[in-house]
C-alpha cells in the first residue's frame, strides 16, 4: 500500500511534523512559491496550510489526488472552499486552537492603543523622556463594542469585562451571549463604544463592512482594533479617519494585503501595528499544528487501512 504523500506549505511545530513523518511521506514546500507549490501538488494526498498559502481553484486543480486541505488555524478565507467542494477535497481547519492566544493579543493591542504604548516606547528608545506628550484614558467604565461574538470574541469579553468595560455585542447569528454581554445593531455599536474589535471572518459579506460611513459613526475619541481579517476594514477610509481627527486610534493585527508594504497606516502615530502575531504563541501553534494532523490522518485513514476480506 502506498505511503501517503502531505505537502506542508507554512510553518508548523516540529513535533506535528514528526507525528506526520511516522506515518506519511511528508514533503516541505514554501506555499509562497507559487512553481514549487504547483509542481508539488499532484502526487500530494493531503495538503497542510496556515495564512500563508493561497489555496485556490489553479491550485486544487493541480492536486489531482488531493483528498483533504487542512488549515492549521482559523481563517479559510485562503482557501477556495467552493473549488474544494466541487473537486471533492475536504476542508477542515482547527477551530479552538489559537481563540485564547488572539484574545489575549487583542487585549495587549487595545492597551496599546488608548495607552499610546508603542508611540512612547519609540520615543524612550530614541533617548526622550516626554511624559506629558503620552497621557492616555483609562478602560474602566468604558464601552467596549465587540463585532463578531464566536469563540474569540468571547474570550475578549470575558478578559475585557475583567478591566470593569461594559461590553456591547453585534452578531446577528449569535445565540447566546451570557450576563453582562448586551446586543445591539451595528450602527448603535459604534456610535457609543470607546474601544470597538472585531471577531467575524472576512468574506464577502464582510468584506468592507467597516467603511467611511462607519467610521464616521464612531466617536473621535474612540479606537478601532483588528485581530479578524484585513479587508473588513476600509484601509483608505480608516487612514483618512485618524488622519483627520475622526477616530483617535487603531490597532492592527490584520491587513488587506499581507505583507502590507508601505501601506500608509504604518506611518501614523496613532496606529500600533503587528504582523498578524493573533495565534503567534507556542501553545497556539502546538494546538494548531497537532490538530491539523490529526484530522489530516482521519481523512487520510482509508488510504492505509488494510483492504477489507470478502469471504
Ligand atoms: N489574527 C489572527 O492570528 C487570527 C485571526 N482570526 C480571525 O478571527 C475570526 C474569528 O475567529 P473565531 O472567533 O474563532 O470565529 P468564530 O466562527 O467562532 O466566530 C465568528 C463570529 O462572527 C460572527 N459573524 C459573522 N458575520 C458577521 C457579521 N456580519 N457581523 C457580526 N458578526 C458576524 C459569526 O456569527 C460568529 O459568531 C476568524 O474568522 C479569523 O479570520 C482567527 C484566529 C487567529
Ligand atoms: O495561521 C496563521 O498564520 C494565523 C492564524 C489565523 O489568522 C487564523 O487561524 O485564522
Amino acid at each position: 500500500m502506498p505511503t501517503p504523500i502531505v505537502i506542508v506549505s507554512d510553518a508548523l511545530p516540529g513535533d506535528a511534523v514528526a507525528a506526520l513523518e511516522a506515518v506519511c511521506d511528508v514533503r516541505r514546500v514554501d506555499g509562497r512559491d507559487r512553481e514549487a507549490l504547483l509542481a508539488a501538488l499532484p502526487a500530494a494526498d493531503a495538503l497542510i496550510v496556515r495564512s500563508g498559502t493561497r489555496v485556490d481553484a489553479e491550485v486544487l486543480e493541480h492536486a489531482t489526488r488531493l483528498r483533504v486541505v487542512a488549515r492549521a488555524g482559523v481563517g479559510l478565507d485562503n482557501v477556495d472552499t467552493a473549488t474544494a467542494r466541487a473537486l471533492g477535497v475536504t476542508v477542515v481547519n482547527t477551530p479552538d486552537a489559537n481563540s485564547v492566544s488572539v484574545a489575549e493579543l487583542t487585549v495587549g493591542l487595545v492597551v496599546a492603543s488608548v495607552r499610546r504604548l508603542t508611540r512612547a516606547a519609540r520615543s524612550v528608545g530614541a533617548g526622550e523622556w516626554r511624559r506629558a506628550d503620552f497621557a492616555g484614558s483609562e478602560l474602566s467604565g468604558r464601552v467596549l463594542g465587540i463585532v463578531g461574538f464566536g469563540r474569540v470574541g468571547r474570550q475578549v469579553a470575558r478578559r475585557l469585562a475583567a478591566f470593569d468595560m461594559r461590553v456591547l455585542v453585534h452578531d446577528p447569528y449569535a445565540d447566546t451571549l451570557g450576563d453582562d454581554v448586551h446586543a445591539t445593531g451595528l450602527d448603535d455599536l459604534l456610535a457609543v463604544s470607546d474601544v470597538v474589535t472585531l471577531h467575524l471572518p472576512r468574506t464577502p459579506a464582510t468584506a468592507g463592512l467597516i467603511g467611511a460611513r462607519e467610521l464616521a459613526i464612531m466617536k473621535p475619541t474612540a479606537h478601532l482594533v483588528n485581530t479578524a481579517r484585513g479587508g473588513i476594514v476600509d484601509e483608505d477610509a480608516l487612514h483618512r479617519a485618524l488622519t483627520t481627527g475622526a477616530l483617535a486610534g487603531a490597532a492592527l493585527d490584520v491587513f488587506a494585503t499581507e505583507p502590507p508594504g508601505a501601506s500608509p497606516l504604518l506611518a501614523l502615530e496613532n496606529v500600533v501595528a503587528v504582523p498578524h502575531l493573533g495565534a503567534s504563541t507556542a501553545e497556539a501553534q502546538s494546538r494548531a499544528g497537532h490538530e491539523a494532523v490529526r484530522r489530516v490522518l482521519a481523512e487520510l485513514a482509508p488510504l492505509s487501512a488494510p483492504a477489507p476480506t470478502t469471504v
